[in-house]
């Protein structure tokens, strides 16, 4: 069976958990994502222990933001490690997008619109003013005419996202919730089978799944819930 469109964020504590939490979810899902907490913890040998034998696609979650000649070097750096995917945030502005691009050719570099934890009013408290999908579809927009080919955003913003830039471009959307699930600190959320309905093309869960006392069986559930509602 194809792997489900899913990237489970790895957010433990330790390698030795990352690493069980990675082998039970991959013979479901396409990607695991390695972020900060553990990225900053044990470096680059994190991927190696993720990737394990099965060789799942790996995303870097490090949403890189700094001038441009950093954020060059830093791209340059981790594409050593061949990650599929690497973020960067998209309010570093088109110089910074574009050096981390050209930076790291064999990765796909996501640029993170505005973070799903963040409310319209946190928006309004550091000046952007309107609407969350307004301001999401303007960096959006900057993102990609600066050569990013895969987009952050909530699930809410899809189909504004996917109006704006087309079929080509990859959607990843965070704040990912099954149905009745716990929303903790993400503000705009919604169900996987929505997320893809609206035009995301990766869905990137944590939480419900790492938190669940079985996580290849909580990856595999939404797995086939997806494969139900979706043809
Ligand atoms: O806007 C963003 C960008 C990245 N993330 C990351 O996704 C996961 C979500 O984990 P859950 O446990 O499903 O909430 C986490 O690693 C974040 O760093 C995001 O949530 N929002």
């Amino acid at each position: 069976m194809t792997p489900a469109p899913i990237a489970v964020a790895l957010d433990a504590p330790d390698l030795e958990t990352a690493a069980r939490w990675a082998a039970l979810v991959t013979p479901h899902v396409s990607t695991v994502k390695v972020g900060l907490e553990l990225y900053l913890r044990y470096g680059p040998d994190v991927i190696a222990s993720v990737r394990g034998a099965s060789g799942v696609q790996v995303f870097l979650d490090l949403k890189l933001h700094d001038i441009p000649n950093t954020v060059a070097g830093a791209a340059r750096a981790v594409s050593r490690l061949r990650p599929a995917i690497l973020t960067v945030h998209a309010a570093g502005g088109s110089a910074m997008i574009e050096a981390a691009v050209e930076s790291a050719p064999h990765t796909q570099i996501a640029a993170v619109t505005i973070l799903t934890s963040l409310t319209e009013a946190d928006l309004g408290r550091i000046g952007l003013t309107g609407p969350a999908d307004e301001a999401v579809r303007r960096l959006a927009a900057l993102s990609v005419e600066a050569g990013a080919t895969a987009l952050v955003c909530s699930p809410n913003e899809v189909s504004v996202v996917r109006a704006e830039v087309g079929p080509g471009i990859t959607l990843i959307t965070p704040g990912v919730r099954p149905t009745g699930a716990a929303t903790q600190d993400q503000a705009r959320v919604a169900t996987p089978e929505q997320a893809l309905a609206d035009g995301a093309d990766l869905l990137v869960i944590g939480r419900p799944i790492t938190g669940s006392p079985d996580p290849g069986a909580a990856a595999a559930a939404i797995a086939a819930s997806l494969r139900r509602h979706i043809p």
